[in-house]
């Protein structure tokens, strides 16, 4: 005899999405949880990294250099999380994961490794340890979230310490693009000046004036929305947020 699910009924057709949907979720859970981990463990063995660093050669000098790959690695691959917001795998907006991801990508391939006379900046320091910081916590409490496991204290320091980390990661950022500004200027790095075949004109130098300027508005959005963020999960707040 066929099954309700076999037979094309209304009832069959019901439980075969309801069975496609539990598929699907158990799917995004997985890659989710190993995504996660994947990307704790990254920013681990580049906090470690930097430490060993440090204790063996008792100056910040050529550290950038040293981690730069990885650092490389772990952040551009970051732009998966702008895919997870795009598919809906996550509940977050596009735009507000998009310009953080975009503005570290930016800060790490344009500017740091870009411009080697700066990579010796306590700047580069500075936001290389909010950064890492950040990211060990964040992604583990996406892990424990995702598993259930979640020891208040990650709960807690995902939703408390960017409230020093941010703006300290912001200072970094803008000293280190600060920095590069004589340097870009000399060079006239990934600048196009008139006259050339394609009759464009562009200015690094400008750009990363406006870039700088630019914090000036995304900034307050990326922390408010994390504040929100914060009174929804540690206080209960129901907060309904604008769509994209
Ligand atoms: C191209 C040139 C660009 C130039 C632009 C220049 C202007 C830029 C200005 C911007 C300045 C940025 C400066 C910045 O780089 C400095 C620093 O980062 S300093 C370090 C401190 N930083 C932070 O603390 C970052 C805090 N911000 C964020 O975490 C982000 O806003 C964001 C990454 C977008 C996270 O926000 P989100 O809304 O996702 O918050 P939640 O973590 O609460 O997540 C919401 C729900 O989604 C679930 N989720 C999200 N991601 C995952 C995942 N990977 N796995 C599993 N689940 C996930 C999460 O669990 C929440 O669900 P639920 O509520 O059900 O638990």
């Amino acid at each position: 005899m066929a099954s309700s699910e076999e037979d094309g009924t209304v009832e069959g057709k019901e439980n075969n999405n309801i069975k496609k949907k539990k598929m699907k979720s158990t799917l995004a859970t997985a890659w989710l949880t190993f995504y996660n981990i994947a990307m704790t463990a990254g920013w681990l063995v580049l906090a470690l990294a930097m430490i060993r660093f440090y204790i063996h050669k008792g100056t910040h000098r050529g550290l950038y250099r040293s981690i730069a790959r990885t650092l490389k690695f772990f952040q551009t691959f970051a732009l998966v999380e702008v895919g997870h917001c795009a598919i809906g795998l996550v509940k977050t907006s596009v735009i507000v994961t998009g310009v953080q991801v975009c503005s570290r990508i930016f800060m790490v391939w344009f500017i740091t490794n870009s411009i080697r006379q700066i990579q010796n900046e306590e700047s580069v320091i500075l936001f290389l340890v909010v950064w890492t910081v950040t990211e060990i916590t964040r992604y583990s409490y996406y892990t424990f979230n995702l598993l259930n496991l979640l020891p208040y204290f990650i709960k807690w320091a995902r939703y408390n310490l960017f409230i020093v980390l941010y703006p300290l990661g912001v200072v970094g950022e803008l000293f280190t693009i600060y920095a590069a500004l004589p340097f870009v200027r000399r060079s006239g790095m990934y600048s196009m000046r008139l006259p050339n075949k394609y009759n464009v004109s562009f200015d690094y130098y400008y750009c990363l004036i406006i870039v700088m300027l630019s914090y000036i508005p995304l900034f307050p959005q990326l922390f408010f929305h994390m504040l929100r963020q914060r009174r929804r999960v540690l206080h209960g707040e129901v907060i309904v947020e604008k769509d994209d």
